[in-house]
């Protein structure tokens, strides 16, 4: 590659009359260069002792300058290198945004001089292939990431076992590369793009991370962001918030395409990265931008995020059009993608938990250590998780303290909520006595209210924060909860701290019956207002996870439940203790009269939960030996929490859909969308299975609201299926998933169509008859929607059912 060089500021190369690259009589440069060198901010806080070095460089005269700048370079990076295969140095080389280190052999670089190189002249300088060691007899000692360098990231190959993934060899070719450059992470994106393999995604996350411990620490928490396509947990209710309109806009004036054209890419392409990547990969400039770090990459992000105001949408696009004239090739394409949050590289959370507790586990303790050792990282950083669902935290915790110690650096802390404790269904009464245990098991039974989950988080300076079951923040939302709780008529004064559960639900505030849940989500949103408030709520607490600096996860239930009820004062219709009787199974009458009561009251069942924990027992009917815990596990389905519902008895339990396409409707319809194609969410690869197609249920109201976001001309739809459907049905347009709907059902059937949950029940998929929408589920993310799984044991409970029960079931419907 040919050598440019630049006035210094103007970023216009300095030519001869020969056009050739200008070189000085004299030869100052070097010698610049190596107190430039010396004197680099990035290097003050090096653990490598520049004195010796800067001594033998001002002992150099003109001559030797070149020759000694070698030497000393060589050395230095030797012993950087040493340093930084222990983990030790990470800021010793140039940063390329920042302070990229150039000489132009004597021409004249004040600018440089000072590290205040504006980034037309840190173009010029990135172009220029100098190399690690400058050529003889040019003067420049250029300390520049070399295209050869970036070139070889196109020959690590992440994917590999980890035995087989030796990062020191790649930190070698690399080693110019801080902050770590953003073609690092398209380079894995590619990979794990490129495969369906879980064990090679895991692969993949694992060795990338690998590298970046010892290429650049720095940017470990910015790659997991970006790879796990979010920003920031989702308590922090920081969203991109670029529409189809700022990033169409960003790409016509990045690339120069026109809007007619921009969109027959789409027609053809199907998907906003790759429509993007086509645009940009024509676009020629004079002068190379500089290269995108993950790092920077996060950052913008995260300013996008942040931008509020009138101005926000043009600071946005501008901040957009930043990103995209920076990116070259795949990194244009992954950009986009992230811009829209729809990046589906498979890495999912578990996926990604499980990458960073090997990558760390390997890196302590080489890449053959024994599996169980594996495993328990593994568990102790999902665990980790659950607790603590915080990335930034988490890494941070694992570079403090390593994965064993992580549950001490990166705590259950107040004001970040943990993940709910789950229930498992049961089909009916009869089923949930088998699951909870022998005859002599002590349960209680709850009321299962019909409202909002709440998490609600005090602590000793009286905040208080809200959290919903997806983990948002809600706190603005119920004011009326914050109040009842501050006036301290409910918080007793031994509570100074606490985490509490309960639901949420809407009450008439003189009698204090139950409201629906339709009536519950009339409510406002946010910054709710407590004068305006029209729709009355009373919380039901039914758990204490943390009480005054303490965690009670791991206590029994039956304690929790008793600290709970003597930390705070029921009031009536605002605050109250969830309903509830403690039985046997050989209470079955008392079981029953409460279920009833339940269902009259207007709850949806009854939550039966264990009060202890049994270390092993055989159950009566299955002869099935288990244990089960009370106490509470965040992230996790247990049988010692089991629901039992209304409508087991008639009919199917409903599940959390997808929608991922739709079709024109006819007649009335024929302006919205009928019927919408719904699928199930494989958690472990983030696919989405096709299950059913669905007309039936939506009120004209959802007709519309589903028509304006995903209308044609929108980044909400394609015509192109997104590499992570699986669907044999090909819908007008795909959608980009977003949302969660309750869907309930007659049966689920062995499918030969619909590929949902292949290969567990048969060869066959499954899918549901006479899908029926229910609601919007607003407190559930897509990542919680049903799995796989779950519908696999629908159908398998459905078939233990018999086949009388399917008769009954039609005529329910019908
Ligand atoms: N007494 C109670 N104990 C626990 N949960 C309760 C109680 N009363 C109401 N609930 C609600 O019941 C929910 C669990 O049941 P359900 O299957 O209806 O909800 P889901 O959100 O669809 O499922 P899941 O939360 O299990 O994924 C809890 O998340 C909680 O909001």
């Amino acid at each position: 590659m040919p050598k440019r060089t630049t006035d210094g500021g103007s970023g216009t190369p300095k030519r001869n009359r020969n056009g050739t690259a200008a070189t000085p009589a004299s030869s100052p440069g070097s010698k610049r260069t190596l107190d430039f060198f010396f004197t680099n901010r990035s290097l003050n806080n090096s653990p490598v002792d520049r004195k010796p070095y800067q001594e033998k460089a001002e002992n150099g005269n003109e001559i030797a300058d070149e020759e000694l700048a070698r030497k000393l370079q060589a050395q230095f990076d030797a012993e950087y290198h040493e340093l930084n295969q222990n983990n030790t140095a990470r800021q010793l080389v140039q940063d390329p945004e920042h302070t990229t280190i150039f000489d132009n052999t004597g021409v004249s670089n004040s600018e440089a001089d000072t590290l205040k190189i504006s980034e037309s002249d840190i173009s010029v300088a990135e172009t220029v292939d100098c190399g690690v060691r400058p050529p003889s007899p040019s003067k420049e000692v250029a300390l520049i990431p070399t295209a050869a360098i970036y070139g070889s990231i196109a020959t690590i190959d992440f994917t590999v076992s980890p035995p087989k993934f030796d990062p020191i060899e790649h930190l070698t070719a690399l080693k110019r590369l801080i902050p770590a450059p953003y073609l690092l992470l398209t380079h894995l994106f590619t990979q794990v793009d490129a495969t369906r393999s879980r064990i090679k995604i895991i692969n993949g996350l694992t060795n990338f991370i690998r590298l970046l411990m010892l290429l650049d620490k720095s940017a470990i928490t910015s790659a997991v962001w970006l790879s796990t396509n979010s920003i920031g947990p989702p308590y922090t209710a920081l969203e991109l918030g670029i529409g189809g309109s700022i990033l169409s806009k960003a790409l016509k004036t990045v690339s120069g395409i026109s809007a007619p054209a921009l969109k027959s890419l789409y027609d053809k392409y199907g998907d906003i990265g790759d429509v993007a990547f086509e645009a940009k990969v024509s676009v020629r400039t004079l002068v190379d931008p500089p290269r995108l770090s993950i790092k920077g990459v996060y950052d913008t992000l995260l300013q996008i995020a942040v931008a509020k105001g009138s101005k926000s949408q043009e600071l946005k696009q501008k901040l957009v059009e930043k990103l995209l004239i920076r990116g070259r090739g795949e990194e244009v394409r992954y950009l986009t993608r992230t811009f829209v949050q729809h990046l589906r590289i498979g890495a999912v959370r578990t996926t990604m938990l499980t990458a960073l507790a090997r990558a760390f586990t390997f890196t302590e303790y080489g890449p053959d250590c024994a599996q169980d050792k594996l495993q328990k990282a593994e568990e102790i950083v999902r665990q980790c998780y659950a607790r603590h669902p915080n990335y930034n935290d988490i890494i941070a915790g694992l570079l403090v303290s390593g994965v064993e110690k992580l549950a001490e650096s990166c705590p259950m802390t107040l004001h970040i909520p943990i993940l709910p404790m789950l229930g498992s269904i049961t089909k009916d009464m009869s089923e949930m006595l088998v699951k909870i245990g022998n005859e002599h098991t002590e349960f209680a039974c709850e009321f299962k209210y019909d409202g909002q989950r709440a998490q609600i988080h005090y602590d000793e300076s009286g905040k208080i924060s809200i959290f919903s079951r997806h983990l948002d923040l809600m706190t603005d939302k119920y004011p009326d909860i914050v109040d009842v709780l501050q006036s301290h008529r409910v918080i007793l004064d031994s509570t100074r701290s606490f985490i509490l559960e309960g639901e949420i639900v809407a009450v008439n505030e003189v009698t204090g019956a139950l409201g629906s849940f339709q009536s519950l989500s009339n409510r406002g949103r946010k910054d709710v207002q407590i004068a305006s408030i029209s729709v009355t709520v009373c919380l039901f607490a039914f758990d204490l996870m943390y009480l005054n600096g303490e965690s009670l996860l791991d206590v029994p239930f039956r304690t929790r439940r008793e600290l709970l009820r003597s930390s705070f004062a029921p009031v009536p219709h605002k605050f109250a203790f969830a309903e509830s009787i403690d039985a046997t199974p050989l209470d079955q009458d008392a079981i029953s009269t409460f279920f009833r009561s339940s269902i009259e009251s207007k709850c949806e069942g009854i939550m039966v939960k264990l009060l202890d924990s049994i270390a092993a027992t055989t159950t009566a009917s299955t002869r099935r030996t288990k244990s089960l815990l009370s106490t509470y596990t965040p992230d996790l389905r247990r049988e010692s929490w089991l629901k039992v519902k209304k409508d087991y008895d008639s009919a199917a339990d409903s599940l959390d859909l997808v929608p991922i396409g739709g079709w024109y409707g006819n007649g009335r319809k024929s302006n919205f969308w009928s019927p919408v194609l719904l699928a199930v969410r494989d958690p472990d690869t983030g696919v989405f299975q096709a299950v059913c197609k669905c007309m039936t249920g939506f009120t004209d109201a959802m007709y519309k609201e589903t028509k304006a976001k995903y209308d044609e001309g929108t980044i909400n739809v394609t015509r192109l299926k997104p590499a992570d459907f699986e669907t044999p049905l090909t819908p007008e347009y795909y959608w980009v998933p977003q949302e969660v709907w309750e869907i309930k059902f007659a049966d689920v059937t062995l499918s030969p169509l619909y590929p949902a949950a292949q290969g567990i029940i048969s060869d066959r998929g499954l899918s549901i008859r006479f899908p029926r929408f229910i609601r919007k589920r607003d407190d559930k993310g897509v990542d919680e929607a049903s799995s796989p799984a779950f519908l696999a044991e629908l159908y398998q409970r459905q078939q233990s059912r018999g086949a009388e029960d399917q008769d009954d079931l039609y005529e329910q419907f019908y």
